[in-house]
C-alpha cells in the first residue's frame, strides 16, 4: 500500500511531535520522516529511539523536500520557525501544526508562507503534563478529538489529506474557525491549567511547616492539580500570552462564579452549594460516557 505522505517533517520533536512521529511509523502514514529540534539531543534521541529516519537542529533542511511540515513546538517559536522553513518549502507543500492556540498560530506562520504553499492549522486535543521525546506514545490520540481550523478559501483537498493523517492516528476530526476554537479551549483547557498553577502555587507559598503537610498528606483533590501544574512552564508561558482575550474573558466569569460561591458557604446556603455539585456531577458523567476521561 502506498504511504499517503511521502515526506513529513516534524518541527520539535517533544510530547507532540514525537507521539505524531510514532503514530505515523506504526501506521504507514509517510514514506520517511524527519525532524527538527532546536535542542540537538532531542533531535539525536528521536533518531536512536528509531521514530525518524533523520533528526537535524536546522528547520529549514529537515522542511526541504517535505510534502507536510508540521510545526510541534511552543507556540512562541512559531513565527521565527516559520520564517526560517519558508524559502525552503517547496511548491504544492502543506504546513500544519498541533497548537493549542490557533488564531495566534495563524498569525505567527502565514505571513512567512510562500505562495502555493498551504495552510490547515490543527490542534490533536490530547496530552499530558509531561515533556519531550521520551514522553510521547503513539496511543495518546485514538479515541480522541483533533480540531482543524482552515481559513476560508484554503483548498478542501489539502484539508482532507490532513484530516486523514489524524483520523489515521485514530483521533476523531472536527473543524471549526480558529477564534471558536480559542475560546473553547480557553475554558476547557487553558483556565482549569490556570486553576491548578494557581491552588499549587498558593500551596507553596503558605508557610514552611505547613507546606510539608501539604505534600505529605496530599489527597487526590491536591494530587490532581500538582499534575497539572507539573505541565511544561514554556509551553503553558506561551499559551496564554497567545489566548489572552478568550482567557481573561473566562477568568471573568469564574471570578464572578466563585465570588457566588463564597457568598453561598458564609451565608450557610447549603442549597445553592448541593445544586452545583448534582450538576457538575452530572458533567463528569457525560465526560466519562464520551470516553474523554
Ligand atoms: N502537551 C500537551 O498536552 C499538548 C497537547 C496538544 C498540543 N500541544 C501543543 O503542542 C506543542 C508542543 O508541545 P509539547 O507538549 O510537545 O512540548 P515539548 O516541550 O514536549 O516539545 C517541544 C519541542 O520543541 C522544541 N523546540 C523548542 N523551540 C524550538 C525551536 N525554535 N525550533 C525547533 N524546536 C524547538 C523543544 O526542544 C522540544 O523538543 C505546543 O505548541 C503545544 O501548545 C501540547
Ligand atoms: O491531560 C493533560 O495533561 C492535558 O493538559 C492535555 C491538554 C488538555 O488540557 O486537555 C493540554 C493542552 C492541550 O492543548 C491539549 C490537551
Amino acid at each position: 500500500m502506498t504511504a499517503p505522505f511521502e515526506r513529513i517533517a516534524i518541527l520539535g520533536i517533544g510530547l507532540i511531535g514525537s507521539s505524531l512521529a510514532r503514530a505515523i511509523k506504526a501506521e504507514g502514514l509517510a514514506r520517511s520522516v524527519v525532524c527538527a529540534d532546536a535542542n540537538p539531543e532531542h533531535a539525536r534521541r528521536a533518531e536512536s529511539l528509531g521514530i525518524v529516519d533523520a533528526g537535524v537542529t536546522d528547520p529549514a533542511e529537515a522542511a526541504a523536500g517535505a510534502d507536510l511540515v508540521m510545526l510541534c513546538t511552543p507556540l512562541g517559536a512559531y513565527a521565527a520557525v516559520a520564517e526560517a522553513i519558508g524559502p525552503a518549502l517547496k511548491p504544492g507543500a502543506i504546513v500544519s501544526d498541533v497548537g493549542s492556540v490557533k488564531q495566534a498560530a495563524i498569525d505567527a506562520i502565514a505571513p512567512h508562507l510562500p505562495a502555493g504553499v498551504h495552510l490547515v492549522p490543527g490542534h490533536p486535543v490530547a496530552g499530558t503534563e509531561k515533556s519531550g521525546p521520551d514522553a510521547g506514545f503513539a496511543a495518546l490520540f485514538p479515541g480522541r478529538w483533533c480540531i482543524l481550523t482552515p481559513v476560508p478559501g484554503t483548498d478542501e483537498a489539502v484539508t482532507r489529506r490532513v484530516a486523514d493523517l489524524w483520523r489515521g492516528c485514530g483521533m476523531k476530526v472536527e473543524r471549526m474557525s480558529a477564534d471558536h476554537h480559542d475560546r473553547v479551549l480557553a475554558i476547557t483547557s487553558h483556565l482549569p491549567h490556570l486553576i491548578a498553577y494557581t491552588i499549587v502555587g498558593t500551596a507553596t507559598d503558605l508557610e514552611d511547616h505547613l507546606r510539608q503537610e501539604v505534600i505529605k498528606y496530599s489527597a487526590s483533590g491536591f494530587r490532581d492539580f500538582t499534575r497539572i501544574a507539573g505541565s511544561d512552564p514554556t509551553m503553558w508561558r506561551d499559551v496564554f500570552l497567545n489566548n489572552r482575550e478568550a482567557v481573561l474573558d473566562c477568568l471573568q466569569r469564574f471570578n464572578e462564579d466563585l465570588t457566588a460561591l463564597q457568598r453561598a458557604i458564609r451565608r450557610g446556603e447549603g442549597d445553592v452549594l448541593f445544586d452545583l455539585f448534582t450538576r457538575t456531577r452530572d458533567i463528569r458523567r457525560g465526560v466519562l460516557e464520551a470516553k474523554q476521561a
